[in-house]
Order: C-alpha cells, then sequence, then structure tokens
C-alpha cells in the first residue's frame, strides 16, 4: 500500500499545497516549525481519522480560517482508495472513503495501517499509564476489529457505571444490584480485552527485543511486561472486592482501563535508567516491533512515518537503523529531517527510490 498523492487546505500552517510521492521514500527538509511534522500529521489523518499530535481538531485549522481539508489517493493492491478528510468548525468532522461518508469512524480504522515514529513518543515513557494502553490497544485494533468493538463497548459500560457511582453519592443512596448487570458486561469485555493484550505481548515481545538489539549493536536486555490485576483473579470478583472503593472514589478504581506495560533495561524501570539514546532507542524498536506486528496481522504493508529521529542517536545506531529498512521489505517511507546533507546520505544509503521535498 502507500499513498500517492495528498492535498492541504488550510491544514495548520499550509493553506493549498499538493505532493505527489514516490512509491518508497519521501524525505522532507526544511528549517525547523516550517511545516514537516504537519504534513506528516497529515498522512496519519487520513488514515486514523485524527491528527497524532493534537486531539483538539479544530487546533488544525490554519489560524483564521474556518475549515481544513485533506485529501490523499492511496494505491492498495489492485484499488485506489480516494480519502477525504475535513473539519467546518462548529460542525462534526467528515471522513469519506472514495465519496461516501462513514457513519462510525471505526470503520476506517485499519483500512490503512500505518505507524508513526516521532520524538513525541516520550509520552510513552514519561506520562501516565493511558499513554502506554493506547499504544498497545492502537497495535492490536489496526488488525483486529473484534478487539477495537470489545474496547468501545467496554468504554461505554464504564462511562455508564461511573455515572452510576457519581449518581449515588450526589442522590445518598447505594444500590449494588444496579451496579451488578454493569459489573456483569465490564467483566465479560474486559476478560476478552486482556486474553487479547497477553496473547498480543507473549507474540510481541521476542521482535521488539530483536529490534532493539540490532539498533543498538550491543547486549543491553530490555524488557516489555503486560501489568494487569486481571492476571490474578477475574474482573467480576474485582469488581466485588473494590465495591467500597469505588463507591468512596466515585469512579471503577479496578478493570483493564488500570492496565499497563511495565518498560525495563537491565530489568530497572527505563524511565529512571535509561540514558536518552537508549530511550530513543527503545522507542524506535517499539514501533518497529510494532510495523512487523501489523504487517503479519493485516493483509498489507503498513506506511511507515520517521518524523525527526535521526537527532540524539548515534552514528552506529543510525546505520542500524538504515540497515533495518533496508532488509526488512518495508513498504512506503516517509521521514522529516532539518539536515539536507544528513536525510540526502541516509535515503542514498538505503538503495530505494526516493524523492526530497524541501520546504
Ligand atoms: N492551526 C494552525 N494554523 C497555522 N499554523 C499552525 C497551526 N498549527 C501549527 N501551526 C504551525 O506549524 C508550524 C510547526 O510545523 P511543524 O511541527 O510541522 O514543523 P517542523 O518543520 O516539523 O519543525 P521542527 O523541525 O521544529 O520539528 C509552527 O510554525 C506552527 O505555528
Amino acid at each position: 500500500m502507500f499513498l500517492k498523492k495528498i492535498s492541504l487546505v488550510n491544514y495548520k500552517n499550509f493553506d493549498s499545497r499538493e505532493f505527489e510521492f514516490d512509491s518508497k521514500i519521501n524525505a522532507f527538509v526544511g528549517a525547523n516549525g516550517i511545516g514537516k511534522t504537519n504534513v506528516l500529521d497529515a498522512v496519519y489523518h487520513l488514515c486514523f481519522g485524527k491528527s497524532y499530535f493534537n486531539p483538539i481538531s479544530s487546533q488544525n485549522i490554519r489560524h483564521g480560517e474556518d475549515f481544513f481539508m485533506i485529501e490523499g489517493i492511496f494505491q492498495k493492491e489492485e484499488r485506489e482508495e480516494r480519502i477525504i478528510c475535513s473539519l467546518k468548525k462548529g460542525n462534526k468532522k467528515v471522513i469519506k472513503r472514495n465519496g461516501k461518508a462513514y457513519e462510525r469512524f471505526s470503520d476506517h480504522i485499519g483500512l490503512l495501517p500505518l505507524v508513526m515514529i516521532s520524538p513525541a513518543d516520550r509520552d510513552l515513557i514519561i506520562e501516565g499509564s493511558e499513554t502506554r494502553r493506547k499504544f498497545m490497544d492502537g497495535v492490536i485494533a489496526q488488525s483486529d476489529k473484534d478487539y477495537l468493538q470489545a474496547l468501545i463497548h467496554y468504554n461505554k459500560v464504564l462511562m455508564q457505571r461511573n455515572s452510576l457511582l457519581k449518581y449515588f453519592a450526589a442522590n445518598h443512596r447505594f444500590d449494588p444490584a444496579t451496579l451488578e448487570v454493569y459489573n456483569e458486561q465490564l467483566s465479560h469485555y474486559g476478560s476478552i480485552i486482556h486474553e487479547r493484550r497477553k496473547k498480543f505481548i507473549a507474540e510481541f515481545i521476542d521482535t521488539f527485543r530483536e529490534q532493539y538489539r540490532v539498533i543498538s549493536g550491543g547486549n543491553e536486555i530490555v524488557g516489555l511486561e503486560y501489568d494487569s490485576k486481571l492476571h490474578e483473579e477475574d474482573l467480576q470478583v474485582l469488581l466485588k472486592n473494590n465495591l467500597e472503593k469505588d463507591r468512596a472514589l466515585q469512579y471503577t478504581s479496578v478493570g483493564t482501563h488500570k492496565d499497563d506495560l511495565k518498560f525495563t533495561i537491565a530489568e530497572h524501570p527505563i524511565k529512571k535508567f535509561g540514558s536518552q539514546g537508549q530511550q530513543k532507542t527503545f522507542l524506535i524498536a517499539l514501533k518497529f516491533a510494532q510495523f512487523h506486528f501489523i504487517k503479519a496481522h493485516a493483509a498489507t504493508t503498513p506506511v511507515l512515518l520517521l518524523d525527526d529521529i535521526f537527532d540524539k542517536l548515534d552514528e552506529n545506531r543510525v546505520k542500524h537503523i538504515i540497515a533495518l529498512v533496508e532488509d526488512d521489505n518495508f513498504g512506503q517511507i516517509f521521514l522529516s529531517d532539518t539536515h539536507r546533507d544528513r536525510t540526502e546520505d541516509i535515503v542514498k544509503s538505503i538503495h530505494q527510490s526516493y524523492k526530497i521535498f524541501t520546504l
């Protein structure tokens, strides 16, 4: 699968711009703040219906304008897919596939698989568990529609249960029997999510370690562990045991929405004990492993976006990444960098067709 063409109207700092892409490597070079990342984000937007960086859609409209539109033409096997994503201020976002608007955006997820690697991925290490859950869910959901549906249902029931807990507190009453209905549903969807996440990590870990080993070229041992209370106990039992706590907190304090991934280097948390270069290597290995996981499970090779990934990495690690990209049969790649010479050296050494766009 590859993106042939994109046109942007009022998207972030672009008023009106079109790019025609190479089916393999496309590099954006230019000064800080010129819009390199914004082009990559527009590509992401077409595949996921939202920005990778800014969840508030209206802020992606160019300042002073009242709408944006991104249009892209993908070649997926024998078919062309024309995707339009547009937003007018005050209206709902519209995503169209070949002229037909989606009723549910979740139906679009997985059609055009993509992996983004960006400096913002640091959040995976430094932020709370939600970012790591989202990462795990994003990887699985791109190739498993049932998982995505289980997540959507779980979150809906969770919201209802939390609202009921708040309602009880506000009205000074408590009726555990009413909560029971939600407990059953949460437990049903929660166990699907838990099982799928377990299976995912079991399969993912070896690919991840291998990617890390190749990029670092050394023998640093990294780890990835799925942490969930559901490992020990059924969710329905956990919900029952936490009933008084939930009542006091007025929200559901246990479930797969509290799961986490533990990232380690030499068995210590990478957040505290990894150097900046090691953390960056960890994140790139994680994303390359994501790429391979999706490629193995989806029917198509994901597009890879590499936003400013070469900073802070020593020469060897950059070389190893290039070698990985060369060997591993990647599909279309977009990359951004501030240094034109470095970019040119990198893309030439990959031995594929390429286009360099100077912004
Ligand atoms: N809604 C918007 N309207 C207009 N401009 C915007 C909007 N959102 C972001 N920008 C502008 O986009 C620019 C940032 O673009 P981008 O992040 O793509 O830069 P970059 O070329 O990747 O830079 P760097 O090399 O620093 O990463 C900023 O100048 C910012 O002000």
